[in-house]
This record gives C-alpha cells, sequence and structure tokens, in this order.
C-alpha cells in the first residue's frame, strides 16, 4: 500500500447513508480531502457544494468535491455506500443480487484508477458485499473492511446504558455475526464498567434478564422500527462509518466490531462476518477471538450458515 502525502477519503454513494458521512467527516475534520462520487452526478455535485458551506463554521478545514473514478488513484480510504436499500418489509439479504450487480461494476472502476487503498463498506447485506470486494478488488483481506455490527453494537451499548442508567460508553459488550437477522449478543462476555451483566443482574432485583433479551431484540430490529417510520436509516451508520475512519487514519488500533475476514478463527474460513478486530492504518491489524459460550458458538455458526447459503446465489 502506497502512503500518500494527503490524505484523501473517497465516498461512493451520496444517498442518505453517505451524505450523512460526509456531513460527520467534515465536523470531525479528519480528512484533508473528500471526493464524493454517485452514478447520479448532481446530487453529488449539490452535496458537494451544499457541504462546502458548512467549511466556514468548522475548526478544520477539508477540501471537498463531486468528483469521478480517477480520483481514486490518490486516495488512501474508499468508502461505499452505494446501492439499493431496503424498502418497508425487506430484509437487508433481499438485496443481493442488485446491490453485487452494482459492485462489480463499482469495484473495476475503481481498480482500474490505480487504487491502492483500504475499502470500508456499508452497502447491505454489508457482509456478502464486503466479500464481495475483497474478491473483485484483488487487495489483501485486511485492507478490505464492512461495517459489519459496529452499528448493531453501538445500539445495543446505548440501551443498555439507557437501561442501567449509565454512560453508553462505560458499557463493553458486542454483537456479533451478520449484520442482520441472525445476529447474536455475546452477553457471557457483555460488561458494566468491568462487572459482569451477570453479577449486575444478581446484586440489583430491579434488572432482569427477560428484559434483557428485550433490549437484544430492539437492537437487532432497530432498523426495521425505522424504516417503518421514516423510511431509512443513515446518522448511526454515518457516524459509525466517520469512527471507523477515524481509526484507520489515525492509525489507533481500536477495537471495533467489522466485518472481516475469517481465516480459521472461530472456526471459520473465507467469508466476512461481523467480529471485533483491532483497526489501525493497515485495515484490520487482527481479529479478536472471544471465547464463546455452548449457546453462542452455536447461534454464531447459525448466522455463518445463513450468509453461506445467501452468497449460493451470487457469481464471483
Ligand atoms: N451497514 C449498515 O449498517 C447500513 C447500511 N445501509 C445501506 O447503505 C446503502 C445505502 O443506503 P441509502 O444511502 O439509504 O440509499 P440511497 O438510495 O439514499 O442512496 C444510494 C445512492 O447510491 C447511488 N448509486 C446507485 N447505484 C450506483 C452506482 N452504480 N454507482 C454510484 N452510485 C450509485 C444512488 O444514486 C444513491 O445516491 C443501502 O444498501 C443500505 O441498506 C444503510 C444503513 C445502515
Ligand atoms: C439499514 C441497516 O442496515 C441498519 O440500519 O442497520
Amino acid at each position: 500500500m502506497r502512503h500518500k502525502d494527503i490524505n484523501r477519503v473517497a465516498l461512493i454513494g451520496t444517498g442518505a447513508v453517505g451524505a450523512s458521512y460526509a456531513f460527520g467527516m467534515l465536523n470531525a475534520g479528519l480528512a484533508e480531502e473528500l471526493v464524493m462520487i454517485d452514478l447520479n452526478k448532481d446530487k453529488a455535485e449539490g452535496d458537494a457544494m451544499d457541504l462546502s458551506h458548512c467549511l466556514p463554521f468548522v475548526s478544520s478545514r477539508t477540501k471537498i468535491w463531486a468528483g469521478d473514478y480517477n480520483d481514486c488513484k490518490d486516495t488512501n480510504l474508499v468508502v461505499i455506500t452505494a446501492g439499493a436499500a431496503q424498502k418497508p418489509g425487506e430484509t437487508r439479504l433481499d438485496l443481493v443480487s442488485k446491490n453485487c450487480m452494482i459492485f462489480k461494476g463499482i469495484i473495476s472502476a475503481i481498480m482500474e484508477a490505480g487504487f491502492d487503498g483500504i475499502f470500508l463498506i456499508a452497502t447491505n447485506p454489508v457482509d456478502i458485499l464486503t466479500y464481495v470486494t475483497w474478491k473483485f478488488s484483488g487487495l489483501p483481506k485486511e485492507r478490505v473492511i464492512g461495517s459489519g455490527t459496529s452499528l448493531d453494537t453501538a445500539r445495543f451499548r446505548y440501551l443498555l446504558g439507557d437501561y442501567f442508567n449509565v454512560d453508553a460508553r462505560n458499557i463493553h459488550g458486542y454483537i456479533i455475526g451478520e449484520h442482520g437477522d441472525s445476529e447474536l449478543p455475546v452477553w457471557s462476555q457483555t460488561t458494566v464498567g468491568t462487572q459482569p451483566i451477570q453479577r449486575v443482574l444478581k446484586k440489583n432485583q430491579q434488572y432482569s434478564m427477560r428484559e434483557l433479551d428485550e433490549i437484544f431484540l430492539n437492537t437487532r430490529d432497530a432498523a426495521y422500527h425505522i424504516i417503518k417510520r421514516k423510511g431509512a436509516t443513515y446518522y448511526g451508520i454515518g457516524m459509525g462509518l466517520v469512527r471507523l475512519t477515524k481509526a484507520i487514519l489515525k492509525n489507533e488500533n481500536s477495537i471495533i466490531t467489522v466485518s472481516a475476514y475469517l481465516d480459521g478463527q472461530y472456526g471459520e474460513n473465507d467469508l466476512y462476518i461481523g467480529v471485533p478486530a483491532v483497526i489501525n492504518r493497515g485495515g484490520i491489524r487482527e481479529i479478536v477471538e472471544l471465547d464463546l459460550n455452548d449457546l453462542e458458538t452455536r447461534q454464531f455458526k447459525n448466522s455463518v450458515e445463513i450468509l453461506r447459503k445467501s452468497m449460493e446465489s451470487i457469481q464471483l
């Protein structure tokens, strides 16, 4: 991977998710340059103009413009949010063939431009499209990352923080597996501060496992609840992508639940799925292997099987 003098990020797809990410990026001041690319060139241009007008209000300067795939050549990070989104009642997996076709074109255009950086994918079904990006690009697996269950983990920590009346940043726990209906909570490794959740339950009669199960269901189904009300979700993932961008560009070695390529970890091979991983300037430094209990192991394997089944329908 070439190290560029200027921190440039390319965003492919300036729809609801892409525009939310771009807005968050300007606020965070993480990149020196942000190039916006979309099939709908007018939308990308309009967004670039509108976002430029934020610059006098923010603390650091980002050069932002509507570009084309040639701009990906000198880019450290390409973030992809392009493609179809779920309609009410659709699952993420229902989008698989449509978005795979779209990705074929996008990835080949980016690679033809001479891109040699890191891919960060958010388009759904994100685990499968991250795998597809890895296959189509030919880049090392560490440099192709999916947003995975980072958003689900954030939702989980937020809801648990609310339940225990503790800052969500002091809730430590992960949602792993498919970013979708078969994801699972790793209750056995969830803590409030350093206190295991089972201990918190034992010491405080007002809390119950039944209510915690409800919190997981609300985490898993959050996208359906939001899409039913306003048609799409975008702020949560927009900020999640900014968080991942920061971990990469600032070489943070942060542990985030991303969609990562399994190469023996968790007893699985040759698929991308949500697991905690250490993220830095090189992409995925390593996958963190959790000691799952029997139930969690079964649920994780079920999620793997569901992704594998859905991948049978795509041509690589
Ligand atoms: N991973 C996650 O946690 C989340 C993922 N998503 C996913 O993000 C994706 C985008 O969602 P929205 O922004 O709401 O959709 P949107 O419909 O608002 O935006 C999609 C954009 O992609 C563009 N596009 C379509 N085909 C293209 C191509 N071939 N080349 C370049 N641009 C192209 C469209 O012109 C449009 O601007 C969906 O797949 C959605 O399911 C959404 C929320 C959370
Ligand atoms: C749409 C989606 O994937 C989410 O909000 O989780």
